[in-house]
């Protein structure tokens, strides 16, 4: 049986009146929080995933330090990629690391798939014990999308310019769709196991396609996104999609079947609107204002907040995720504010 829960947020992704604007953070379960730096010292993140008890410990620390309206489950978008058997580290300091690389039709056909019950055990273990004994707010699940995921196996790393990644999609068409195909299928299926366990929202980090432009988007990624979301749908679950430099793809992002668009910092919600987008918007602080002074946190929270509350389609959070050097007690009276100013 799930707990009682306050489901603020959840009304406002699916676009219902709140009492207040809801506020989570991108990578709030992170670097940001001693207790995590000190666990980080024995554990790896894969180390952590794997023992529930300590996952929902860490899934749950900005909850309680930071006040937020919704928890997002600790793993990383790479979590589910070893099922597939793609050799995946996650190294401190530089991020995924892949080692054993797509750069053929025959790699992308030797991909495996996912049985998330029997491959990842632990993930659903996690989320069952926080949605039915530890929560109070809505268990937010999430996958990466294909590009994201892609431009990491293909890579073998993070990239600046995803050379390879488009050289692949430009020059074998017919892998590069079957690879779409094999990750849409991925997170299909891992999603529905997570929002089966508990998750009560999802989101699908395509954090790295605003390096493509709205033509190559439309032709490489939309017909995987479509599928994706269309499948989720049937779950009455609100989606999200969220990446980062993608101003440019918001109208693509607005015709697929989500509840949400989240927002970097580039985009203003009022230049979205213009612009035409209809959906929930999520976002958009400058994480980078964080580490300044209050005076300007405030202002520029205040903005982002009077600017949602014009139509009150709006859920707060930051642009990117929370960086490693923003102050713990800077997040928790950030939440403070947007709820006080936002109260209607
Ligand atoms: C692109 C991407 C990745 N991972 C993720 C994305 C999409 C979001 C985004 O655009 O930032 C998503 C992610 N990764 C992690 C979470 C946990 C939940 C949360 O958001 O609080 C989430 C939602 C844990 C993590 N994933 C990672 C860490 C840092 C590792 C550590 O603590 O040692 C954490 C807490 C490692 C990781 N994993 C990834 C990178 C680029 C890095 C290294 C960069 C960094 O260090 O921030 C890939």
């Amino acid at each position: 049986m799930a707990k009682q829960i306050n489901d603020t947020i959840l009304r406002a992704f699916k676009g219902e009146a709140v009492d207040y604007t809801p506020a989570w953070y991108m990578r709030q379960a992170g670097r940001s929080q001693p207790e995590y730096r000190e666990l980080k010292e024995k554990y790896s993140l894969f180390e952590i995933t794997h023992q529930p008890e300590l996952c929902a410990y860490v899934t749950r620390l900005p909850v309680e330090n930071y006040g937020v309206d919704a928890a997002i489950l600790y793993k990383d978008i790479m979590s589910p990629l070893p099922s597939l058997g793609v050799d995946v580290e996650i190294k401190s300091g530089i991020g995924p690391v892949i080692h054993n690389p797509i750069e053929s039709y025959q790699d992308v056909e030797k991909l495996g798939t996912i049985n998330p019950e029997a491959d990842v055990p632990y993930v659903l273990d996690t989320i069952r014990l926080l949605t039915e004994e530890q929560l109070d707010v809505p268990l937010i699940g999430f996958s990466g999308a294909p590009f994201t995921l892609a431009s990491y196996m293909i890579e073998g790393g993070p990239s600046k310019n995803y050379s390879k990644t488009k050289a692949f999609m430009y020059r074998e068409p017919e892998a590069w769709f079957a690879l779409m195909d094999k990750l849409a299928d991925m997170t299909i299926t891992y999603v529905e196991a997570q929002i089966k366990a508990g998750a009560r929202a999802i989101q699908i980090f395509d954090s790295w396609v605003g390096a493509l432009n709205a033509p190559d988007y439309r032709l490489y990624i939309k017909p995987a996104m479509t599928r994706i979301f269309s499948e989720l749908k049937r779950h009455d679950v609100p989606l999200i999609i969220f990446g980062v430099g993608a101003g440019h793809l918001l109208t693509e992002w607005n015709d697929l079947p989500v509840d949400v668009i989240g927002l970097d910092w580039r985009t203003s919600i009022p230049e979205a609107r213009a612009m035409g987008v209809t959906k929930v918007l999520q976002g958009n602080l400058d994480p980078a204002i964080l580490v300044t002074e209050w005076d300007l946190i405030e202002k520029r929270t205040k903005d982002i907040l009077d600017a949602g509350m014009v139509d009150g389609r709006h859920v707060f959070n930051l642009g990117h995720g929370v960086t490693p050097d923003i102050q713990p007690a800077t997040l928790k009276k950030l939440t403070d504010l947007i709820h006080s100013h936002s109260k209607r």
